[in-house]
């Protein structure tokens, strides 16, 4: 049987520990077994059960108060993430071997862990091995996506970690809650972008030649190859974060191997027409 994961991604405050503990709330309403796991040795606070917790392995508190290595909050960060992917075998036996098997690794917020260091990747490779199909969910905050060149540089970052890590990925602008009407339909544009006429928009206040000739050589990039889109997620939204699971879902193939269940045996043995529909009910629970 595969196992499924989503690595939990984006940077520092994009809602990333607000994600995964709705999505395993709502698993729960589901009846879906979909379990957390923590992998941010920085965390102060979250609200979701762990299968397992990276402090309990290392903890960014006593790098820094370690003489030896001296190492501030984002440097040790990083030592601690290395140690770990120098120690995966605490992962496996923190993970152990499940049925249908489904995860949702909550990381750090360290953008350097998805534009060019190694780790993240290593990770998944190792997942892999493990016969987990993973995909990359990056997390962008859609405060900070209201105007064009901040917009740009969320489509950077989230590019950066889908192209670093190979695997499937899903972009989601997160806390649309927040946004009032009028802020909500500003923001349509910013999903599924037309990345030409949002440079259009901006070009008017930039004064540097060479950084309109890079931003429109990025933007025709990225709108020609259609590589970057957005969901919207808002967590009081259950309709909102069906959609958001059912592309997960989707990316990784999860039901696809569902056995279809059995009809229940009529105790009369009269033909019910709903039985035919019960006969198809054991794919995907959503
Ligand atoms: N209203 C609203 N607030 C949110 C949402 N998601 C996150 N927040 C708030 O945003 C803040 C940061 O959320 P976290 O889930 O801790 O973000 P994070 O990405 O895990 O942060 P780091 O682990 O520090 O990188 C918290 O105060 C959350 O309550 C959301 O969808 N709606
Ligand atoms: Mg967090």
């Amino acid at each position: 049987m595969p196992r499924f994961a989503q690595l939990v991604m984006g940077p520092a405050g994009s809602g990333k520990s607000t994600y995964c503990s709705t999505i395993q709330q709502h698993c729960e309403v589901l009846n879906r077994s979909v379990q957390v796991v923590n992998l941010d040795p920085a965390a102060e606070y979250f609200d979701y059960p762990v299968l397992a917790d990276i402090r309990e392995l290392i903890q960014v508190d006593d790098v820094m108060e370690d003489d030896s290595l001296r190492f501030g909050p984002n440097g040790g960060l990083i030592f601690c993430m290395e140690y770990f992917a120098n120690n995966f075998d605490w992962l496996a036996d923190c993970l152990g071997h499940m049925e249908d098997d489904y995860i949702l690794f909550d990381c750090p917020g360290q953008i350097e862990l998805y534009t060019h260091l190694p780790i993240m990747k290593q990770l998944v490779e190792q997942l892999q091995q493990w016969e987990f199909h993973v995909c990359g969910v990056f997390l962008v905050d859609s405060q900070f996506m209201v105007e064009s060149f901040k917009f740009v540089s969320g489509v950077m970052a989230a590019l950066s970690a889908m192209v670093s890590l190979e695997i499937p990925q899903v972009n989601i602008m997160t806390k649309m809650d927040l946004l009032n009407k009028k802020a909500k339909k500003e923001i349509e544009k910013y999903l599924d972008p037309d990345m030409y006429s949002l440079m259009q928009d901006s070009t008017e206040t930039w004064k540097s030649k060479k950084f309109k000739k890079l931003t429109k050589a990025i933007c025709e990039l990225v709108d020609d190859y259609s590589m970057v889109r957005f969901l919207p997620f808002d967590r009081s939204d259950e309709e909102c974060i069906n959609i958001v699971l059912q592309h997960i879902d989707f990316s990784i193939q999860y039901g696809e191997d569902f056995e279809v269940k059995e009809p229940k045996e009529q105790d009369d043995n009269t033909e019910d027409p709903s039985a035919s529909m019960q006969f198809f009910q054991g794919s995907v629970a959503d």
